[in-house]
């Protein structure tokens, strides 16, 4: 389920990961809550994913809210060039403590990396701000398409190790596989 403000750019986020492409002109916020599927491969395995993409709009928050429950994964958006949008990630965090569930898997993304000149928030708060909260963290961008596929096959991955994991097995953490990532392609915080 992707959270975060309206505007941070949910929407984008899975139209680049689920078609490859980037949806620039006017803003059509989201009205609700609406999804899209992909199956991707992990090791060999298929994992379909149902990425539920909701409003950011505090008026459709009651309908939002109702939809936590289910999630298995969350991906939280702000946006690096609105202030704001960085500031209410804690409250997202109090909504997510209380209508959760408590194992959900969380992912904090700096959207929007590519706008260099209008960046507000360092990569350095956002990281911070992650590892106070003890939740992964990178920076994407929708508009180029940074991270995104990292974004959700890090997700794929701790859903299908979940399924699939052995009570012997080491536990998977989704933070520490994104560091690693992140760390040998070598890119893009
Ligand atoms: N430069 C840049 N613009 C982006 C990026 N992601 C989204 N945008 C722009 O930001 C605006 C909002 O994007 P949406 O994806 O509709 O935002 P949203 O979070 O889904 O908004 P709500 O549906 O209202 O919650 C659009 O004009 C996008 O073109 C990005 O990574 N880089």
């Amino acid at each position: 389920m992707l959270l975060g403000d309206s505007g941070v750019g949910k929407t984008c986020l899975l139209v680049r990961f689920k078609d490859g492409a980037f949806l620039s002109g006017s803003f059509i916020s989201t009205v609700g809550i609406d999804f899209r599927n992909k199956v991707v491969e992990v090791d060999g395995t298929k994992v379909k994913l149902q990425i539920w993409d909701t409003a950011g709009q505090e008026r459709f928050r009651s309908v939002t809210h109702a939809y936590y429950r289910d999630a298995n994964a969350l991906l939280l958006l702000y946006d690096v060039t609105n202030k704001a949008s960085f500031d209410n990630i804690r409250a997202w965090l109090t909504e997510i403590n209380e209508y959760a569930q408590e194992d959900v898997v969380i992912m904090l993304l700096g959207n929007k990396a590519d706008m260099a000149g209008e960046r507000i928030i360092k990569s350095e708060d956002g990281e911070k701000l992650a590892k106070d909260h003890g939740v992964a963290f990178m920076e994407t961008s929708a508009k180029t398409g940074m991270n995104v596929e990292l974004a959700f096959m890090a997700i794929a991955r701790d859903l299908k190790m979940k399924k699939t994991r052995q009570p012997a097995d080491p536990k998977f953490n989704v933070a520490e596989y994104v560091d690693k990532e992140k760390k040998t392609s070598g890119c893009c915080s």
